[in-house]
């Protein structure tokens, strides 16, 4: 929670102050992180493209929030970043391999989700699924928010549905929907094995699944 509340303060103090750099060169250089020469360059860029919400040539609306501007330089760069971290099968932006390899050695997975995401990661579209720490992120909001009720639309093989589905209560009900066969065969068997398969309710049509709900 610290951590969060620093990190909004940070955020806070750059969205009033337009001689700060973007938030991703900002929160690299407040938070210490390391950054590769793809980074690096991204990054550079950001910091010298011109405000958000400045853009030249200039947006044809421009916005209230300069955070928003989705035609600016800064979120090009942005982007380019987003898709360096996936290539490099790496989901968590701005974070260096030691740093990642750190937050995976303390994220808490369940072994079954663990042997799902290794047996999906020779899989076509790997790169989908949800990171562990993602996940668990996804777990906790379902513990806080005390939910027994979870929706997701697009389950693939099913790494956060089974994630959302361990840490829903015996009462609670995820309905999902996946329209590819083999995707959903890997995720089916997966609930199985974690014994929540009642909990979980699937569809392959997202048409089906709204229908239903
Ligand atoms: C980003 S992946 C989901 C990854 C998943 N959350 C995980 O952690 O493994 C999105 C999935 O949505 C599915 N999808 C896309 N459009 C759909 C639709 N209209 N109905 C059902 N599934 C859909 C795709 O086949 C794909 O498997």
């Amino acid at each position: 929670l610290e951590c969060w509340r620093k990190s909004a303060n940070a955020m806070r103090r750059w969205a009033v102050s337009p001689s700060l750099p973007p938030p991703a060169a900002f929160a690299a250089a407040t938070l210490g992180l390391g950054v590769g020469p793809p980074q690096a360059r991204a990054l550079a860029s950001a910091a010298t493209s011109p405000p958000l919400g400045h853009c030249s040539p200039p947006c044809p609306r421009p916005r209230r929030r300069r955070s928003l501007c989705s035609s600016s330089p800064s979120s090009a760069a942005m982007t380019a970043l987003a898709v360096e971290e996936a290539r490099r099968g790496r989901k968590q932006l701005g974070m260096d391999p030691p740093l990642y390899d750190y937050l995976l050695s303390n994220v808490r997975e369940h072994p079954v989700l663990r042997d799902l995401r290794e047996e999906t990661a020779s899989m076509r579209g790997s790169q989908m699924q949800v990171s562990p720490a993602q996940a668990q992120l996804l777990a906790m909001l379902v513990q806080i928010l005390g939910a027994d009720r979870c929706i997701e639309v697009g389950v693939y093989t099913g790494y956060s549905s089974l994630a959302v589905a361990l840490a829903l209560p015996e009462s609670g009900r995820l309905v999902a929907c996946e329209r590819d066969e083999r995707s959903l065969e890997v995720a089916k068997r997966y609930y199985q094995l974690a014994g929540v398969a009642h909990k979980v309710i699937v569809f392959s049509l997202l048409l089906d699944m709204i229908s239903w709900w």
